[in-house]
């Protein structure tokens, strides 16, 4: 399934980016079904990026205190879509944004930027840049993972500005998900984080609450996370 401009459509105005969207998994897609002038690159890409995202998700297991394979038992990384997000010179960069403000509805996303910044994360009340590093990666915290870690995790909220700069600028992301949903498709903080002293803050949600939210609308920032809050 390919995109051109994930919230074209939802949002209230168009941002100033193109980009090709490929669902890699829970199944892997028929390699033809890729675009041939990128098949190759995508198929190793996505073996590395999971590869990271699992190590990545066995720290924060552990960092929450729980053995280092549960997310992984709980197929945390499963559901993968990978983005190839390209952000062409904006003549009038002040009028626009690259991609409007928001926080990944995800569990995980790993991002492979090139050299041309843009990208910005809000701390406080700041929007600060983040620079690209030659061979560095980006992790985002997803909105589910806050959920999910009954907030001790914190999704981030991000953008990218217009890019005002003659080279293009190009960001390869893959988005980490649940696959399997509890039993009768609910998710909500994982129950072993909670006790008495730190009960729930967020509520359980369907995953037809979740997918409703997500396309109800352009993107957002923790509009699910604000919906579930107890
Ligand atoms: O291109 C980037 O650096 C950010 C992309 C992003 O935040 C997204 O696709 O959700
Ligand atoms: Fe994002």
């Amino acid at each position: 399934m390919y995109s051109s401009n994930n919230d074209l459509y939802r949002a209230k105005a168009a941002s100033w980016h193109d980009a090709i969207q490929v669902w890699t998994g829970p199944e892997s897609p028929a390699v033809e079904e890729i675009p041939e002038i990128c098949r190759k690159e995508m198929v190793a890409w996505d073996v590395h990026a999971t590869k990271v995202a699992e190590t990545v998700g066995e720290l924060l297991a552990e960092g929450l205190g729980l053995e280092s394979g549960k997310f992984k038992e709980l197929t945390f990384m499963d559901q993968k879509v990978m983005a190839g997000v390209c952000y062409p010179y904006c003549p009038q960069p002040d009028l626009t944004v690259g991609l409007t403000s928001h926080s990944d509805a995800v569990v995980l996303t790993v991002l492979l930027p090139n050299q041309v910044g843009g990208l910005q994360v809000k701390h406080g009340e700041d929007w600060v840049d983040v620079k690209p590093v030659v061979g560095g990666l980006i992790v985002n915290i997803g909105d589910l993972l806050q959920i999910i870690s009954n907030g001790k995790y914190q999704s981030v909220q991000h953008r990218v500005l217009a890019n005002s700069s003659k080279e293009v600028r190009i960001s390869v992301v893959t988005f980490f998900n649940l696959n399997k949903w509890k039993g009768s498709g609910y998710y909500g903080p994982l129950p072993e984080l909670l006790s008495p002293d730190e009960p729930a803050i967020y509520r359980d949600f369907t995953k037809q609450e979740f997918l409703e939210n997500l396309y109800s609308k352009g993107f957002d920032s923790k509009s699910l996370i604000n919906k579930v809050k107890i």
